[in-house]
């Protein structure tokens, strides 16, 4: 093996994606989620999967819509929403990472005092968004350039609402491009908002809140709300793989 192939190895998850996300220590996961609201997943994909996520990027008939953010005044930048049938590591992704989050989004709404429970696996509860309306696909691909940024917002696309997200950072940073930090804000009661930088990698996945989680406080749990979006991309170009559990009307 030359010393090329060698260093690639290092880099690329040579697991399957469904030994991959088996490998994470999930219990240390819903404890960041529980205190902080986010969680990485290092190294979630692979160098190669995510170029060819990124080159997903140009094939028009892979969408059903896409957003020029400026024009709604949601930041700077692109995005598309893929359309039905997903590409394969798009559709394995959201499948298989379900169920890890679904114990976790059941706690949380069981700490909040909500009745919704989320079933098992994913198709069920898509199943359930469908028979609701909301029956349009919300994986998406953003793409940034020099100046570009999103928005603090949350992904709520209907009555429907699965509480947990992933995001996907395809680029390198510091390399691809500079700036562009992932971004969490954090309101909690009569309080000042809180910030937080997520640093990640190429192929590193962030689990945040979609739009509430609960906190522990001296008097019991309260309801934190959670805002997402990203700081301005410096140089270069940004391009991340939106992950959203609940489909849209
Ligand atoms: O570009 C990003 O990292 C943020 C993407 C985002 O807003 C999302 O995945 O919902
Ligand atoms: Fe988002």
């Amino acid at each position: 093996m030359s010393v090329f192939t060698d260093v690639a190895a290092t880099r690329t998850p040579a697991a399957s994606l469904s030994a991959r996300l088996n490998s994470y220590d999930w219990q240390q996961t819903a404890h960041e989620l529980a205190t902080r609201g986010a969680s990485i997943l290092g190294g979630l994909l692979s160098e190669q999967e995510c170029a060819a996520l990124v080159s997903l990027y140009d094939e028009a008939e892979l969408y059903r819509s896409k957003v020029i953010m400026a024009r709604h005044g949601f930041g700077q930048g692109e995005y598309q929403y893929f359309r039905y049938p997903l590409p394969h590591l798009v559709s394995e992704l959201r499948t298989q990472a379900y169920p890890y989050l679904a114990p976790v989004a059941n706690q949380w709404n069981a700490a909040m005092n909500q009745d919704i429970r989320y079933p098992e696996a994913h198709e069920d509860f898509i199943a359930r968004c469908h028979s609701a309306g909301q029956t349009r696909p919300t994986p998406l691909i953003l793409k940034y350039q020099a100046d570009d940024y999103n928005c603090l917002h949350q992904d709520l696309y209907g009555e429907h609402v699965f509480p947990l997200q992933l995001a996907v950072l395809l680029s390198k940073p510091g390399e691809d491009f500079s700036g562009g930090e992932f971004i969490l804000t954090e309101q909690r009661p009569r309080m000042q908002s809180r910030a937080e930088v997520i640093p990640l990698r190429q192929g590193d996945a962030v689990i945040f809140a979609v739009h509430h989680r609960p906190a522990q406080g001296v008097r019991g749990v309260y309801r934190v709300t959670m805002r997402h979006g990203v700081s301005r991309v410096r140089s270069g170009k940004r391009y991340a793989l939106g992950m959203i559990f609940h489909d849209a009307t």
